[in-house]
């Protein structure tokens, strides 16, 4: 359960009398996430969620997340925009964290994704990819393939402490995989870069919601439906890689941007970094995640399987 700030009923009351949404009925802490604390907000008149702003989201990239959800929401995609206040202000503060009210979507992330699920979000991943075109704002990726190394390094030894061997396996991978890095050979775009299942609403095999922009910024486009592939195509704990889902990810993102032949040379690298990226973050977090906050970690060593099935020469201690 992601709630790292707890918010009072007092305190919430008050910060929608700032909106015109209506009077409170009911607010919940949201089970899902790691990054930020959301609770699910009942008026008298809607539903909503509140997003206080946590752990890697700056606030001053909140107005480029937020001019890109209302551009990508003009082109008629179903991303959530933040509801202005009388003011018509978007970004708050509360309990001293940034802060925003956004609109709620229906629908719910599938655990274990179809075929169809996934070939349906993936072709949304290319709309959205479309829509970005003529998105002016640019946004460098702090989790980008620059932020490995420094990250790796801040998490140092302790990485064994997850398991026996990880911090020489991660040091072996990332030397590997940055060497490859195909950096401007690929064309680049405004990503989402944490499209997993999670972050996808659907009602049966048709996409609800797109939700959770937080990590998006200008990388490599194809990267973006990498990230989706290591996240899409495997249970839980990485193992088990669905041929059936990863062609449809690749089928579905298909229909808007047929990939390049470079992006289709590169596409087992590109998703050796996402794996990399993935395992680092969660790594962080498992080592320094605060023992009062109420969140689920989640598993680093299912980000090290994954990365085994792309480039099995890195299959060693861990696996
Ligand atoms: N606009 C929205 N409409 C409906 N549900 C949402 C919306 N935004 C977030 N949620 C719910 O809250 C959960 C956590 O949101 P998310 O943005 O993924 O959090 P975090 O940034 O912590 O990862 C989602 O899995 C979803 O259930
Ligand atoms: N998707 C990432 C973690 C980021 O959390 P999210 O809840 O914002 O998607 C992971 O699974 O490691």
């Amino acid at each position: 359960m992601a709630v790292y700030t707890q918010v009072s009923a007092e305190a919430l009351a008050d910060f929608l009398s700032g909106f015109n949404v209506g009077a409170l009925v009911s607010a919940k802490g949201i089970a899902e996430g790691v990054e930020n604390s959301n609770y699910l907000v009942d008026t008298d008149r809607d539903r909503f969620i509140l997003t206080l702003y946590e752990k890697r989201v700056a606030a001053g990239d909140l107005p480029f997340f937020l001019d890109l959800l209302d551009h990508v929401a003009a082109k008629g995609l179903p991303v959530p925009p933040a509801v202005p206040d009388l003011q018509d202000r978007v970004i708050h503060e509360l309990q001293g964290r940034p802060a925003c009210l956004i609109r709620f979507l229906t629908g719910v992330s599938v655990s274990h994704p179809s075929a169809a699920q996934a070939e349906a979000a993936a072709s949304a991943l290319g709309r959205l990819h479309g829509a970005v075109g003529d998105f002016t704002g640019e946004r460098p990726n702090t989790m980008g393939v620059e932020a490995w190394r420094p990250l790796f390094e801040r998490c140092g030894r302790a990485l064994d402490q997850i398991a026996p061997g990880l911090h020489d396996d991660l040091a072996e991978a990332i030397d590997h995989v940055v060497a490859r890095w195909p950096g401007d050979a690929l064309d680049r775009s405004v990503i989402h870069a944490d499209l997993f299942p999670d972050n996808v609403l659907m009602l049966g095999e048709a996409v609800t919601g797109l939700i959770d922009f937080y990590f998006a910024c200008t990388d490599i486009r194809a990267y973006d439906l990498a990230i989706m592939h290591t996240a899409w195509s495997f249970r839980g704990d990485g193992r088990g890689y669905d041929a059936g889902v990863g062609d449809a990810l690749l089928r579905g993102y298909e229909t808007h941007f047929p990939l390049s032949a470079a992006e289709r040379a590169h596409f087992t690298t590109l998703a050796s970094g996402a794996c990399i990226r993935f395992a680092l973050s969660r790594a962080w977090d498992w080592l320094n995640t605060p023992a009062d906050a109420l969140v689920t970690r989640k598993d680093p060593l299912a980000y090290m399987r994954r990365l085994h099935h792309y480039d099995p020469v890195l299959a060693t201690r861990t696996a």
